[in-house]
């Protein structure tokens, strides 16, 4: 075995073979611990010396699980018989049925694979703190070593099948109460308490339980089915376009009815079909991609060293600073907000306090730390107290002049290292950093509302921006727990320039003639959170007015005018704030379509010039999502082209997680090379002829159709990006 990959059998005097899986950094089971683990346990089934085994994982953490690339190695071959046969051969018949009892020692985590080794021991020890569970489902698969088998007659049905379908960890604490874990000890005692309990099971002074073969965790079979129901109703609702969900609950099924092994049999039949489905290629596709939008090279791959940011101040306090401002609390960063007068200050400071409340009623924070979070807020009503920060974070109105004089203000105020953050979502960051002789410490910190709850940052670098600048805030990304992108300066950045089409294309085809409603339907059954329309109501139409000139200013004749916001306005109409919008929003309801909304319609289509001619198009569900996320890919071409992103994976992570674009589908770049650079030209080009330059295609997409690379090849941005054209 070659390397840092091994699997490591020490034999004790006392007869107990401690078998360690050795993988940094999460012990993954590579197909060369698979057969580690294959050759030590028959060695430790043949040896006479050897009474019990304990089988723990190297450096403090068990398992997280199989090795995900396998699953890439697989998908991109085709090719499934590159997974090894552990469910029958090593779980089953080696460790379960073996001569020799197996107790498994954890810490830190067991995760899928690394789990259902565990449920295939004998007994379980743990350290408390260890996180356990199935999330396999995350990456459009089932459990495939046994778990959909033993985890429901470990801990029971129900929460067996929330822990797998909503791919939900517990702590080795809890699992102890739910019968997943056996016993609890600290670090120092888990490898001597584990052999101690390994030979008492071989002596038969504890039981030795085969978890595949008990039956009394299950409950009858009438509650059986009736969990089982309940879980595909939900299930089609949370997961409607995802195959494994229910595929697991009919593996689950099948095993209540006949049988464990039945249940492992057909288990490992349903993950093979899986693990080739467009489904999981994409999920995967997305868990490599968002662990590589912090790579960056030349910042993450030089030897810089991330500084320690203890204190930032965050400038104003309106719902943007206050989400940001929560999101640095919650992560024991130590936050001076700043307003302009005291009731300000005050609104600011109770928005925060109510985030954190909110936390705490979702069961995310205790009420410890929502304390010691507020301990660590200081309000302020000017600069004196900013003084020692060491980033500032601007989050005030979207007005050139008012960003420019701050900054001014602040560099003269912090010291020299301070970073100079703008959470502006359009405004080109060299003219709000126009003012200031510290170009190099300006960076764009675009955070999505709500700042404490939406994933993505958009980390915005100019030219200048220095590379230490970046690392430091892709650090501070990471400590906030939200996933870090970093991209170029341009108009609306990597997120909103690649959508502004989204919303422009709903309006376009309104005026076309189809109804806006069936638009959002289409689109939400695509998978996306809400339509446009909807999304534009939640997000209030003073977004939409405040973008509309600079995207027009932007980008030219493939920028489409509509005027239909305007005229919601003007019918007293402004989306969720007052409750009317194109849905009417009560209190504590969903939101109703307002028929009413539709003299505002006709209104619209009156006043536009429909490029149709004035003749009413009818176009098929299909022509409606085509006309929607085709320009958006369009112009996702073009940032691509303009290398306003490191990768193209970089734009699926950012349209999942900004945008919420199905991640089953692998993200905005990975779903349109599903459909095919040629076919989206081809549409593109007809409906350009007809419609204008709103569609025409790009040349980065020309260049693909005619060449057949896929869009998501792409060469790599290496240094700050190029300043764009437009
Ligand atoms: C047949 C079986 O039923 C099928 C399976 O077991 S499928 C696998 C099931 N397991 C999982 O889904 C767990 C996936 N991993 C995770 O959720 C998280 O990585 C974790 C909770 C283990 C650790 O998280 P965190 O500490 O934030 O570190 P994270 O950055 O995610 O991972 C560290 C590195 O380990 C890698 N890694 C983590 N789990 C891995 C896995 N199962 N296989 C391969 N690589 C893995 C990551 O890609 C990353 O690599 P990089 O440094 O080169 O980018």
């Amino acid at each position: 075995m070659a390397g840092s990959i091994r699997v490591t059998m020490e034999v004790g005097a006392d007869g107990v073979a401690l078998i360690t899986i050795c993988n940094p950094p999460v012990n993954a089971l590579h197909p060369i611990i698979i057969q580690g683990l294959k050759e030590k346990y028959a060695e430790a089934m043949d040896r006479d010396d050897v009474k019990a085994i304990v089988l723990t994982g190297a450096a403090g953490k068990f398992c997280g699980g199989f090795d995900i690339n396998v699953f890439t190695k697989v998908h991109e071959t085709g090719d499934v018989s590159l997974m090894p046969d552990v469910s029958v051969e090593l779980v089953s018949n080696m460790m379960e049925d073996g001569k020799k009892p197996s107790v498994s020692a954890i810490q830190g985590l067991a995760l899928g694979g690394g789990l259902e080794l565990i449920m295939g021991c004998h007994a379980r020890i743990s350290t408390p703190e260890a996180q356990l569970g199935l999330p396999e489902l995350t990456l459009g698969v089932i459990p495939g070593f046994g778990g959909t088998q033993r985890l429901p007659r470990l801990v029971g049905l129900p929460k067996a099948i929330e822990m797998m379908l909503q791919s939900k960890f517990i702590t080795a604490k809890e699992g102890k109460e739910r019968g997943l874990i056996d016993a609890l000890c600290s670090p120092d005692e888990l490898i001597k308490m584990s052999r101690f309990w390994a030979l008492e099971i071989a002596n038969y002074r504890k039981p030795w339980i085969r978890s595949l073969g008990r039956t009394d965790s299950l409950g009858s079979l009438s509650e059986a089915r009736a969990v089982l129901s309940m879980a595909r109703q939900q299930a089609k609702k949370v997961a409607a376009n995802m195959p494994q969900h229910q595929a697991c609950l009919d593996v689950v099924e099948e095993g209540v009815l006949y049988g464990g092994h039945a249940g492992v049999v057909k288990e490992a039949k349903v993950f093979k079909e899986l693990v080739v489905s467009t489904t999981s290629r994409a999920l995967v596709h997305v868990f490599f991609a968002q662990r590589s939008t912090t790579k960056v090279p030349g910042v993450t791959d030089v030897q810089l060293k991330p500084r320690k940011i203890r204190k930032i101040a965050v400038i104003g306090g309106g719902l943007m600073g206050s989400g940001i401002a929560t999101a640095l609390l919650v992560s024991n960063i130590s936050v001076v907000l700043k307003e302009v007068n005291p009731q300000f200050l005050q609104r600011g400071q109770k928005t925060i306090a109510g985030n954190l409340e909110g936390f705490v009623k979702r069961g995310s924070l205790t009420k410890d730390k929502m304390s010691k979070a507020i301990s660590l807020l200081k309000g302020a009503l000017d600069y004196s107290d900013i003084k020692d920060v060491d980033m500032v974070i601007e989050a005030v109105i979207e007005k050139v002049p008012l960003k420019q004089s701050i900054f001014a203000d602040i560099e003269k105020i912090c010291s020299p290292h301070c970073i100079l953050a703008t959470n502006t979502s359009t405004i080109d960051l060299n003219i709000v950093g126009e003012k200031t002789n510290s170009q190099d410490r300006i960076i764009g910190a675009h955070f999505f509302s709500p700042a404490h709850i939406m994933p993505l940052l958009e980390i915005v670098r100019t030219e200048k921006t220095s590379p230490q600048a970046i690392l430091d805030l892709i650090t501070v990304g990471k400590i906030i727990k939200k996933v870090p992108v970093v991209v170029g300066n341009c108009t609306g950045f990597a997120v909103n320039r690649t959508f502004f089409p989204y919303g422009q294309a709903a309006h376009l085809l309104v005026s076309l003639g189809i109804d806006l409603f069936r638009i959002d339907r289409v689109i939400s059954n695509f998978g996306m959170p809400m339509g446009p329309f909807q999304l534009q109501d939640v997000a209030g139409y003073g977004v939409a007015l405040a973008v509309k000139d600079i995207y027009a200013a932007a980008f030219g004749t493939r920028n489409f005018h509509s005027g239909l916001v305007e005229l919601m306005a003007k019918n007293g109409r402004q989306g969720k704030i007052n409750g009317k919008g194109y849905y009417l929003y009560e209190k504590g309801g969903k939101p109703k379509p307002d028929p009413s909304v539709q003299h505002v319609i006709d209104e619209y289509r009156r006043q536009t010039k429909t490029i149709s001619g004035g003749k009413l198009v009818t176009l098929s569900d299909r022509d409606i999502l085509e006309m929607v996320f085709f320009p958006v890919v369009n112009e996702a071409c073009r940032v691509m082209e303009e290398n306003v992103v490191i990768r193209a994976s970089d734009l699926d992570i950012a349209s999942v997680l900004g945008m919420g674009f199905p991640k089953y589908r692998g993200g905005l770049i990975f779903w349109a090379d599903t459909v095919g650079a040629s076919y989206i030209h081809s549409k593109l080009s007809k409906w350009g002829e007809i419609y204008g330059d709103f569609f025409k295609p790009s040349s980065f997409l020309e260049e693909r159709a005619k060449s057949g690379r896929p869009l998501g090849v792409q060469q790599m941005a290496q240094q700050a990006p190029p300043r764009p054209r437009m």
